[in-house]
């Protein structure tokens, strides 16, 4: 069995120590770049705030340049804004350190753009300044997802301070528009095959939580989503309920009912034939969630919520992991404001998605909603005039547990966190990880370094002092595992040899 030659010896235990105690000293530095970055209002959503998107991700280059990487910026060029305009997106990172052909290579993705967040919405610390309480560090982008990109970056920074070879060639393609719908990137993926990436055997993402607050874990799966808009519409303006109240058909009572009869009260989706391709259940598959550690109370806590639909452990991963679900989200158009306005809306639109899981089709879970509503909405003879789009959809991924680059994350978990990781799915989406595997048909994994309670999205966002320094030893544990796995080292050097 050919080994990738990565300068890793019998001693790497040793190695590993001597790499775990710089970052255990210089963890505060390590904390200081992260207080900086968060500093850094890196909203991908508000138009408004897009220079600062881009300086984020300029300044993720200077770091990956001190680090001795080769940076390119590719630019994405822009996107139509709702009202017309055009904006320019931020660039995207590709970078990479290291060429060796003795040596594997492992792509990082991570993104450094970041949810809104203002004060008022109910943080108690500012946003943008990182704050530590009780060995939290609370801060918008802390754990989604710039903590994870510098425990990446931080990681290779050890070796290089210590003046170790790094046993891997490191690539990071690194964006600034993931929470606006990854913009661009599937494109730059596809271009990118052949060059960029064709040298990349192992593709890492770290932009998801464990399931518990204390048990890491290592992700194969994720849903998909397509998302919906629906639109009803009377005319041109707003009128006044005093004067055309009970003689209209109005357009917010079409949507709410069109809403209305997309799900039950036990969650069930009440489309025809959503059900019909979803992947059976496997006794195999069923054991997997019998043996995983979940505390439901946790999870339920850490959700604010008191009862869950389901009561068992299975019940609850499996409607989370394995089936579909739909969510209803807003409706834009409405009022929401404090107060009474006493309008009848002319336009309104409602948005809400469907989490979708393999073996399910987009384009023929599109159709099942289109004609749905449809017909929901001609029983109700409306005059109004009725619209579905799908403005954003992305699909289920799910990755064969015994591929080797799970192996090394496995025993470089158990080194470091001293246990197992739970094997786990995230009922999001992560439409990177199925675009890496199915474009370049190489091996990804996702593996967090978050703890489910870091409230990514919400007003108490944050990451432990303890998961980020672990998470820089984890992904530095991770090189020196992936370097020992047996490799294609001669069909590598071919390959370098005759280019
Ligand atoms: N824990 C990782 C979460 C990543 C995430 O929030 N992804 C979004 C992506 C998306 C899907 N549809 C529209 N955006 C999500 O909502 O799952
Ligand atoms: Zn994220
Ligand atoms: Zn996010």
């Amino acid at each position: 069995m050919l080994l990738f030659e990565a300068g890793v010896s019998s001693s790497s235990s040793g190695l590993e120590n001597q790499i775990f105690q710089y970052i255990d000293l210089h963890q505060n530095e390590f904390i200081q770049t992260l207080k900086e970055w968060v500093a850094v209002e890196s909203d991908s959503i508000q138009p408004g705030l897009r220079q600062e998107v881009t300086r984020m991700v300029e300044l993720t280059a200077d770091r990956l340049r001190a680090l001795g990487a080769t940076v390119e910026l590719v630019k994405l060029g822009s996107h139509k804004l709702s009202d017309g305009q055009s904006l320019l997106l931020p660039p995207l990172i590709l970078a990479e350190l290291g060429k060796d052909p003795q040596k594997p290579t492992v792509c990082f993705y991570g993104h450094v753009d970041v949810q809104p967040a203002k004060k008022e919405d109910g943080w108690k610390t500012d946003p943008y300044t990182l704050t530590e309480i009780d060995g939290n560090l609370y801060g918008r982008g802390a754990t989604d997802n710039k903590g994870p990109v510098l425990a990446w970056i931080n990681a290779a920074e050890s070796f290089r301070a210590l003046k170790l070879d790094i046993p891997v060639n490191l690539k990071f393609i690194i964006e600034g528009m993931e929470e606006a719908g990854s913009l661009g990137l599937e494109e730059i993926i596809k271009k990118e095959n052949q060059r960029f990436f064709s040298d990349v055997d192992f593709f890492v993402i770290s932009d998801n939580l464990w399931l518990s607050n204390r048990k890491p874990a290592l992700t194969y799966g994720s849903r998909g989503n397509i998302c919906f808009s629906v639109e009803v519409r009377c005319g041109e303006r707003d009128l006044h309920s005093g004067s055309f109240g009970g003689i209209i058909h109005e357009p917010m009572t079409d949507l709410i009912a069109l809403l209305d009869s997309l799900v039950d009260t036990s969650g069930r989706i009440l489309i025809p034939g959503v059900y019909d391709d979803v992947a059976s259940l496997t006794e195999e598959e069923k054991k997997l969630y019998e043996a995983i550690e979940f505390d439901i109370e946790e999870y339920k806590n850490n959700s604010g919520v008191k009862k869950f639909l389901y009561d068992t452990k299975e019940e609850i991963l499996m409607h989370l992991w394995r089936y579909p679900s739909l969510s209803i989200h807003g409706i834009e158009g409405a009022f929401h404001e404090p107060g009474i306005k006493t309008v009848i809306p002319a336009k309104v639109i409602g948005k809400f998605s469907i989490r979708q899981v393999p073996h399910m089709d987009i384009s023929i879970g599109e159709h099942q909603v289109i004609k749905y509503l449809e017909d929901v909405f001609s029983k109700r003879n409306s005059p109004n005039k009725l619209k579905v789009s799908v403005p954003t959809s992305a699909m289920p991924w799910v990755a064969n547990i015994n591929d080797p680059l799970y192996t090394a994350a496995r025993k470089a978990i158990k080194t470091v966190f001293g246990q197992d990781p739970e094997m786990i799915r995230d009922g999001a989406t992560i439409p990177i990880a199925q675009m890496f595997q199915n474009i370049t048909r190489k091996s990804v994994m996702m593996l967090p370094v978050g703890a489910a309670d870091d409230a990514e999205h919400s007003q108490k966002e944050k990451i432990s002092r303890h998961n980020y320094i672990q998470g820089t030893k984890l992904f530095a544990t991770l090189f020196l595992e992936i370097a020992k796995l047996p490799g294609k080292l001669q069909e590598k050097s071919n390959t370098t040899t005759t280019n």
